[in-house]
């Protein structure tokens, strides 16, 4: 998978809107209404995580979760980090956090 350049990770941060670009990671923190709700989010991201093969890190603070996407294989960010991005956006959606 080859690493996106700027114009193309601009042009992909504007359909998540959700989510940010901190060098060569993007991130996004979900806050659900509960503790076992951000573990239903993280068990759903975690489906989704392992049909792409590409795994998100994440920081569980009680409701709060904290997500970084990257390439770890290309060393910085690929399409599948705006794949996963817009999936995890999804979930986030059906279990109404924000
Ligand atoms: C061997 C396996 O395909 C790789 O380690 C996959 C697993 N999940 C991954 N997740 C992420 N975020 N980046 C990777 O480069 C990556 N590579």
């Amino acid at each position: 998978m080859e690493r996106l350049d700027d114009d193309a990770i601009t042009a992909r941060l504007r359909e998540i809107p959700d989510w940010h670009r901190e060098g060569d990671e993007i991130r996004r923190t979900i806050v659900a209404p509960d503790f076992r709700t951000a573990i239903a989010v993280v068990n759903d991201i975690a489906e989704q995580a392992e049909a792409l093969n590409h795994h998100p890190d994440i920081d569980i603070r009680w409701r709060k979760l904290h997500l970084t996407l990257t390439t770890h294989d290309a060393g910085g960010l690929t399409q599948n980090d705006f794949v996963l991005a817009l999936r995890i956006d999804t979930i986030a959606a059906d279990h109404a956090a924000s």
